[in-house]
């Protein structure tokens, strides 16, 4: 396995990896999408800060790449519905970097009123500059924080601490946490009109870019202050300037910008009203330590146990959980992978869970099952964008849960329609366990037990003596072993059987078995 680390990745992280035997190539940022698209080749997973953006021109021929991990909190550099389309899993670690965040919002808070900046380089330009930096009290003001998550929430408290009045403006807070907070809830517009200062802690997406316009920013008081820690793209910059060269802003600090790094000529870089720190929001070495590790951990677990956390395009699995389902993923790829032979066009498929249910995550299962089914008909099928393509190809998918075992602990039952290898319409049913490893114990409702995962002829023919012999002497001839040989009845005057084989038989041989007279049909899967 090989992981490229772009953007300075703390060691300790990278140390993970090499510990669990990883090849761990340490890069410096990769700014160019068709350098980055060759670096990833080989590559199982590209850790990044702020610096590399992952884009789909990058991903489009990163064909082994299987996580996308974010050394941070923030993905907006990394295309995740391209990496989404590929199956690719994007991971970050955003507990990792929450405190040194919301501290350096605080700084920027108190290097605004106090004029630190301006203060020291004054000093050092040998001056002695007390006269026009007199700053004004945190304690007493209004803080409006925008986004109530763990930075904002962190914030707020910190504000509290220092006795500063802090409200927040988050629609997407849940109620639970909305009712538990001291911070109270207001809307954008009643937070802009009422906030001394405001400071923003929210993704930068689609809806948030540019939420401090022009307009929103008048509708704050005259003289008020902006900090934006969170993401370029946020603030309009060329009307904060503005606003600030009007007189209606009394200042801002700003960690990011709507590109990074910032032009050499920005006017934002001149202005006397702006206090500019170079994305540092995230720079300590407690959090680089916290999210490198954080993500290595995560990445880890994924590739070995299939726990999913702190992915945003697959749904969690916790450690536990993945414990319990562990066992089942074999049985859901083999299934979906015979499911695919049996019904190669599916356009209905229907999960039952039966048996012992109770605490069963069956998302995983079902998205393992549906990639396996997907996979052979299209390029890249994962859990990741399983469901995706089924959409996509016009395959619904339902599941039940519970029901009679019919004597196992759990019993999967497939029901899978559609059109088959000759371009029929079919329906076919697979029942299966965990039971004595992968098994199938029932098809088309017959009873009739084999590996999923093995070499299988699936033989229907007239039940009638000789035929087992006719078949078998065939493949002794071939040079092919039988491991197993299953035999159902249906009790239409037709025998089925499941013969397990060593090796597969080639196009050749099926066609010579398929002329053994008594033989109706005869697939392999
Ligand atoms: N300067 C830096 O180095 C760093 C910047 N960040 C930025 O801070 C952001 C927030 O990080 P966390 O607090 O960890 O994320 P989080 O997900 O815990 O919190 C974000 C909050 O914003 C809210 N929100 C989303 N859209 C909103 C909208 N349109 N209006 C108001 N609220 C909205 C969400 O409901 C959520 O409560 C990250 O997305 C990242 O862009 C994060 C770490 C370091
Ligand atoms: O990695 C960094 O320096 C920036 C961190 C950041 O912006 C984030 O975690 O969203």
């Amino acid at each position: 396995m090989k992981v490229l680390a772009c953007d300075g990745i703390h060691d300790d992280g990278l140390a993970l990896f090499r510990d669990a035997g990883w090849e761990v190539v340490v890069s410096d940022p990769i700014k160019d999408p068709a350098a980055l698209a060759a670096a990833l080749a080989g590559v199982d997973a590209v850790l990044v800060r702020s610096a590399t953006a992952v884009s789909a021109q990058a991903l489009a021929g990163a064909q082994g790449l299987r996580v996308i991990g974010r050394a941070g909190a923030g993905v907006d550099t990394i295309d995740v519905d391209a990496a989404t389309e590929r199956g690719i899993a994007v991971m970050n670690a955003p507990d990792g970097n929450t405190l040194a965040a919301a501290e350096h919002a605080i700084s920027l808070l108190f290097a605004l009123a106090r004029h630190i900046p301006r203060a020291d380089a004054g000093m050092k330009a040998g001056h002695w500059p007390k006269a026009g930096l007199t700053g004004f009290e945190l304690e007493g003001k209004k803080l409006g924080v925008i986004g109530l998550g763990r930075i904002g929430g962190t914030v707020a408290r910190k504000a509290q601490g220092i006795g500063m009045e802090v409200a927040a403006y988050d629609p997407f807070l849940p109620a639970s946490a909305a009712g538990k907070g001291s911070v109270p809830l207001k809307t954008l517009d009643e937070l802009l009109a009422w906030a001394d200062i405001v400071t923003l802690h929210i993704p930068r997406t689609k809806e948030t870019t540019n939420l401090l316009s022009e307009a929103s920013m008048r509708s704050m008081k005259k003289g008020a202050y902006i900090v934006n820690a969170a993401r370029g793209g946020l603030v309009d910059e060329t009307a904060l300037l503005k606003l600030l060269d009007e007189g209606h802003l009394g200042g801002a600090a700003l960690d990011t910008f709507a590109t990074e790094p910032l032009q050499a000529d920005s006017p934002l870089r001149a202005h006397p009203k702006l206090i500019l720190t170079p994305h540092l929001g995230a720079s300590t070495s407690e959090a680089q330590q916290a999210v490198s590790t954080i993500l290595a951990r995560q990445i880890l677990d994924f590739i070995n146990t299939g726990a999913v956390a702190g992915c945003v395009n697959l749904p969690p699995l916790t450690a536990e959980a993945a414990r319990e389902v562990g066992p089942w993923m074999p049985l859901m790829s083999a299934l979906g992978r015979l499911a695919a032979r049996l019904v190669p066009a599916p356009t209905r498929l229907h999960i039952s869970y039966a048996g012992r249910t109770a605490g069963l995550d069956t998302r995983p299962l079902t998205r393992l099952l549906v990639a396996a089914l997907l996979g052979p008909a299209s390029g890249r099928v994962t859990p990741v964008n399983a469901l995706q393509e089924a959409t996509a190809r016009g395959l619904t998918v339902a599941e039940t849960l519970g029901g009679d075992g019919d004597g196992f602990d759990r019993l999967l039952r497939l029901r899978v329609e559609g059109e088959g290898p000759h371009q029929q319409p079919v329906v076919r049913e697979i029942e299966a366990t965990l039971h004595r490893g992968p098994r199938v114990v029932r098809l088309d409702g017959v009873e009739i037990e084999f590996d999923p995962q093995a070499f299988v002829l699936l033989l229907r023919n007239e039940d009638r003596p000789g035929m087992i012999g006719a078949v078998g002497s065939q493949l002794g001839a071939a040079g092919i072993n039988i491991v197993n040989f299953a035999l159902g009845a249906a009790g239409d005057g037709q025998a089925r059987a499941a013969i397990t084989i060593d090796k597969p038989v080639t196009d050749e041989q099926l066609a010579l078995l398929r002329a053994t007279p008594g033989i109706l049909s005869l697939q392999q899967v």
